[in-house]
């Protein structure tokens, strides 16, 4: 699991501007990852910051303009796409429309003048895999958008690929049949033990598929974790805005030491034990904070043992929303925050109306230092 399959060191691309009036443009920048052999490993970020651009260039489609590009240990750089051991998979599928469904599946391997026998050895066994057994006869234009993703899917397995590039392929389909789709692929990439990197501008399909995520933005690569880190413990404060939902609060520290830090949170002095000692008195901090992670009650709640801050404020919102209620909350500093509280039976619905005061509790190891 730890060979790694592809590999980028330093990879930039900048495109020619079109007219003298315009500047070049940046498409990636420095971009530098380590890809392992059998990971679902999923480019995330949004529209224009590069995905697609670094996909192009795993695949030989786009050529570095500076930096390289290793696939199984080997510098890449001047290979064609053709003799890479990568195929791609496209959003839009591009199926072929005149030949049908086998004939899509089998065309790189008549390039590659594979014998008749094998190749429609292979194209029933990934027909089967991607379970259109019986549909090899159709052409594309008889299929559903679920079924002609599949064919495209389909057509890239067969030529047992070391890795497989694929971009936003399920971003054609509706919601229903993209969830579907998600659990299929990620059993497919299970069991075949293929690398996969997949690019995608859905935080909950990245979250639910990767086993890391690449988060980008304007042509940079952020943050590379695992779902769960990238979630729970986002270094920055574009990661954590992007995945999910956040609430930001200011503070300034008042006194510092290896273990325990008081600082003026939100307009009250809490103290915020912290893994490193990265503050300095009078240093200003931006800590994130997800809004499942805080709970309201209606005074400061007894010790339990557990390391927590409290806050004041005020119920701006309530807002009931099925499995939660949200309410938004305005803190003694003026800063809002959302809370998520789940309708169980230990919250009781229209429990803090707005209006009321309220005491806002956190755990401390839910607090996220974000640099930047
Ligand atoms: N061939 C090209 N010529 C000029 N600019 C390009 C070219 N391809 C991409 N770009 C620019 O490079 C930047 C990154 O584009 P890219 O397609 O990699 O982004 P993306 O993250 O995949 O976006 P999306 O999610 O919208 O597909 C964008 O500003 C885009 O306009």
């Amino acid at each position: 699991m730890n060979e790694i399959a592809v590999e980028l060191r330093n990879v930039s691309k900048v495109f020619p501007a079109d007219t003298k009036a315009d500047e070049d443009l940046a498409a990636i920048q420095n971009v530098s990852l380590q890809i392992r052999h059998g990971e679902f490993f999923t480019l995330l970020g949004p529209s224009g910051c590069g995905k697609t651009t670094t996909l192009r260039i795993i695949a030989g489609f786009e050529t570095p303009t500076s930096g390289d590009v290793f696939i199984k240990g080997k510098q890449m750089n001047d290979c064609p796409p053709h003799h890479r051991p990568v195929n791609t998979v496209f959003q839009n599928y591009a199926l072929f429309p005149h030949l049908n469904v086998a004939q899509n599946i089998a065309f790189g391997l008549e390039m590659k003048h594979t014998s008749k026998a094998e190749i429609a050895e292979r194209t029933q066994r990934v027909l089967k895999l991607v379970q259109l057994p019986d549909l090899g006869a159709r052409k594309p234009n008889q299929l559903s958008g679920g079924q002609q993703q599949r064919v495209a899917l389909a057509r890239a397995l067969v030529n047992e690929p070391a890795v497989l590039l694929l971009d936003e392929p399920l971003g054609a389909l509706d919601l229903k049949l993209r969830k579907e789709m998600q659990i299929e692929l990620k059993h497919l990439q299970t069991k075949l033990n293929i690398t996969f990197i997949y690019v995608t501008h859905d935080q909950e399909e990245a979250l639910t598929m990767s086993d890391r995520i690449a988060v980008m933005n304007n042509g940079q690569v952020l943050q590379v974790d695992s779902p769960i880190n990238i979630y729970e413990r986002p270094t920055s404060r574009f990661v954590a805005e992007f995945i999910g939902k956040t609430n930001f609060l200011s503070g300034r520290v008042l006194a510092g030491s290896s273990r325990e830090t008081s600082m003026v949170l939100a307009g009250e002095t809490v103290d915020v034990p912290l893994q490193e000692s990265q503050w300095m008195g009078g240093d200003s901090v931006t800590l994130a904070v997800r809004p499942e992670k805080l709970q309201l009650h209606h005074d400061v709640p007894a010790p339990n043992g557990y390391r927590k801050i409290a806050l004041h404020g005020q119920v701006r919102e309530a807002v009931y929303a099925g499995t939660d209620t949200h309410y938004v909350v305005v803190l003694q500093s003026g800063e809002e925050v959302t809370v998520h509280m789940r309708n169980t039976f230990n919250h009781n619905l229209g429990e803090f109306a707005p209006g009321e005061a309220v005491v806002v509790t956190c755990p401390t190891e839910a607090l996220r230092p974000l640099a930047g």
